[in-house]
């Protein structure tokens, strides 16, 4: 088991930020990678594995201290698992509205049986920029594309996201309630339990 007294959260997402230290709990000292960097690392790999290793590396060369990094997105099944990886950039950087445009835009004619999805998470924890032998936590959230966004919590494409289980979109669902159900809470709580904390 690893002890943490310190860990650094590899990310410049401040909705994800924001889940993350709910979810992780008070049991650890977080801080978050913005105390030492502004600048993002490319996420130059195939997977949402790698760019999570990536993340979690670059995080813990600049901060010195053991880190966790989220890397997640969406995958839309009439897209053939698009955006996926390139979530975050899908309309080019032009941000989540941007984003959940264009995923409209390319649902258009897409009926409801058609418009399954998930969110996928994948967590990587380093102790240090070097580990070898990082953790990894993986969490899915299957739902469905809505027609229009709902909803106005969270962040990204949470107003597009129909949540069968609740019947309301992942935006208009209270965080606490988001924070039971959602990929990155079924990513944390795989980790919680392999750091001991669950
Ligand atoms: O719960 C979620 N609810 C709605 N949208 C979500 C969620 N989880 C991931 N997403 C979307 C946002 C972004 O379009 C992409 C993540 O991209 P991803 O590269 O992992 O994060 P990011 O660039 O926003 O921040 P960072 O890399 O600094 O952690 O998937
Ligand atoms: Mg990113």
């Amino acid at each position: 088991m690893m002890t943490l007294s310190q860990l650094v959260l590899a990310s410049h997402n401040a909705g994800k930020l924001k889940e993350l230290q709910a979810l992780l709990g008070n049991a650890v000292r977080v801080r978050s990678v913005g105390e030492f960097s502004d600048v993002a690392p490319e996420e130059t790999g195939l997977s949402f594995v790698e760019n999570a290793i990536l993340k979690a590396r670059h995080a813990a060369r600049l901060s010195g201290l053991p880190a966790l990094a989220d890397d997640s997105g969406l995958a839309v099944d009439a897209l053939g698992g698009a955006p996926g990886i390139h979530s975050a950039r899908y309309a080019g950087g032009g941000g989540d509205a941007a984003n959940n445009a264009k995923l409209l835009e390319a649902l258009r004619e897409v009926p409801d049986a058609e418009r399954g999805a998930r969110f996928v998470c994948a967590l990587a924890l380093v102790r240090h920029a070097e580990d070898p032998l990082p953790i990894i936590c993986e969490g899915l959230w299957q739902g469905r594309i809505l027609h229009a966004p709902r909803g106005t919590e969270g962040f990204g494409y949470d107003p597009l996201f129909w949540v069968p289980e609740r019947g309301c979109s992942s935006a208009e669902l209270a965080s606490a309630e988001k924070n039971r159900l959602s990929h990155r809470a079924r990513a944390m709580l795989q980790l919680r339990q392999r750091l001991g904390l669950a």
